[in-house]
């Protein structure tokens, strides 16, 4: 059936019933040698909010891409409300009312809530009428069952009220069938309760479906009704979600993978200082200050949690200390030494660092994924060879040990790192980073975005590296990895530090209302 010819179906439905059931049978993608979509048949049903699950690389993304018409499946076909219909492009998607919201925000952020929601219109007038406009917003937003502010700018708005804005531009936009990429991943656990709380609403009111994919099993189980899982590109199991447990999921999931065992913490006494920021100020590209008078030491052997709600000068720290952003003020110290952080300095102090968003930050998209684990050491013997040429034999066989030790799923060394799943990309750059001799270790949100096997194992690893006497420093967005992992927390507010404590003398709620600003 034609797309065109499905809507006027779909709108006129006269159940009171608007939500629309999404089916694929046999869908199949294949990327090269790759078979990344092995023959996936899952059911989503009408009015339900629906979790699919799967390991980083399982083929997730592939799957609702190939649902959405941004990629064309090898083999397979999508079903809309029953009847088969060719989904060839985003357009078509959109025509059978089938929408998506990503992980990072789509919105333009000078641009207000308003002006954003009725821009998106594809058929947005070229004048804009705002008195009508907004009386149609107004009258919109009566018939929701949450609101923003429309009139802030998109960035003076907090994550959760930019997260329910991009919801609320998919039902303006009257798609009926959404899927949500991982949609709590910048949220409070206070926001993300409200935001899934509300499209449970929907969904149960049948005027939405919900495909969600997400690697939160606690979400799944509260506010999921069914799930759909899926291993190396294929359907591995699911059902209804209360009919399964977290282990039968997870098991699904992995296989027989083994995980290891958490490394547990090494005491030291008295272990020197090894990082040492004194009064650092920064900027930040508007010339505002982002970071203000920061004082902290990190010892040897010691995780320092900075905590924080995002946005409050904390990705600028992590620039300043990987050489990405100048200081306007201050010193940094290694060990005593005045550091300044360039390439040179960093090899020689044995300073490390990974900043979020690794595909664009940490590595060369269309490079391999050995070359791009090669970066720190291509100018090191074995790598390097006498005229200076990389020597692709030694490159590969680092790669490859790397590639097997931290499980980065790549069809080999050579493919363009940006061929990878998401979770991949962050497994090889931690990888090349993790496997140095470390003395300083900076992270920002390292599990970000990954699968819960990857989590234990890269939390795994930064202990590790803590028990081997590297002092680190952990950003991170989730308070729970910074309970788990840090000896001590510091909390960041406005561009300051405005609460530090050592992990055991402190709770949830007095970090949580120091991150809201409590403390001065
Ligand atoms: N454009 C592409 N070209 C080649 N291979 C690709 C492409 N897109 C994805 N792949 C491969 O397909 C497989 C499935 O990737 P996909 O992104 O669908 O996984 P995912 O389950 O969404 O993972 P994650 O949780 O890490 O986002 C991976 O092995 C990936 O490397």
């Amino acid at each position: 059936m034609s797309a065109a010819a499905l809507e006027s179906e779909t709108t006129a439905s006269p159940s009171g019933m608007t939500a629309v059931g999404v089916e694929t049978v046999g869908m199949t993608k294949i990327f090269g040698p790759l078979v990344a979509l092995d023959d996936v048949s899952i059911k989503v049903r009408p009015g339900t909010l629906h979790a699919l699950l799967g390991e980083n690389g399982a083929g997730k993304s592939t799957l609702v891409k190939c649902m959405m018409g941004f990629y064309q499946p090898t083999r397979g076909q999508l079903m809309v409300d029953g009847h088969e219909v060719s989904c060839r492009n985003p357009r078509d998607a959109m025509k059978l009312k089938l929408g998506m919201v990503y992980q990072h925000f789509t919105l333009v952020p000078s641009l207000t809530a308003a002006e954003n929601l009725v821009v998106s219109r594809t058929d947005c007038p070229a004048v804009i009428d705002w008195k009508t406009e907004t009386a149609r917003l107004e009258a919109f937003l009566e018939t929701m069952p949450f609101r923003v502010p429309l009139k802030t700018p998109v960035s003076g708005l907090s994550a959760g009220e930019k997260q329910k804005l991009e919801i609320l531009k998919q039902l303006y936009l009257d798609r009926r069938f959404l899927i949500l990429d991982e949609p709590t991943s910048v949220l409070t656990p206070g926001e993300a309760d409200e935001i899934l709380g509300m499209l449970r609403g929907l969904t149960d009111a049948g005027r939405l479906t919900i495909l969600m994919i997400s690697h939160k099993f606690r979400e799944v189980t509260a506010y999921a009704d069914e799930v759909s899982v899926l291993r190396r590109g294929q359907y591995v199991g699911g059902g209804k979600v209360g009919e399964l447990s977290v282990d039968a999921m997870a098991r699904m999931m992995i296989g027989d993978t083994k995980i290891r065992e958490r490394a547990a913490r090494t005491p030291f006494t008295d272990p020197p200082t090894v990082l040492e920021l004194t009064a650092l100020h920064a900027s930040d590209d508007e010339g505002l200050p982002a970071i203000a008078a920061i004082d902290l030491k990190v010892k040897a052997g010691e995780i320092v949690g900075i905590a924080g709600v995002s946005g409050n000068g904390q990705s600028e720290l992590v620039e300043v200390l990987s050489g990405q952003r100048d200081l306007d003020d201050g010193r940094i110290f290694v060990r005593g030494e005045a550091f300044e952080p360039k390439r040179e300095a960093m090899d020689r102090f044995k300073v490390f660092s990974l900043q979020e968003e690794p595909l664009r930050n940490a590595a060369v998209p269309r490079m391999s994924v050995a070359e791009n684990m090669a970066f720190r050491t291509f100018d090191k013997p074995p790598i390097a060879s006498a005229g200076g040429f990389l020597s692709p034999k030694p490159m590969k066989k680092i790669a490859r040990e790397l590639i097997a030790r931290y499980r980065v799923k790549t069809p080999s060394p050579d493919t363009p790192i940006e061929n990878l799943s998401g979770g991949n990309v962050q497994r090889a750059v931690l990888a090349r980073e993790l496997s140095g001799d470390v003395d300083v270790l900076v992270v920002a949100n390292p599990c970000f975005g990954l699968d819960f096997a990857s989590v234990s194992e890269i939390r795994t690893q930064i202990m590790e590296q803590r028990n081997r006497g590297a002092a680190v420093l952990l950003v991170s967005e989730d308070l729970d990895e910074i309970l788990e992992l840090a000896d001590r927390v510091a909390v960041m507010s406005e561009g300051r530090i405005t609460y530090v404590a050592p992990i055991g003398e402190t709770d949830r709620q007095t970090i949580g209302h120091a991150m809201a600003g409590g403390h001065h």
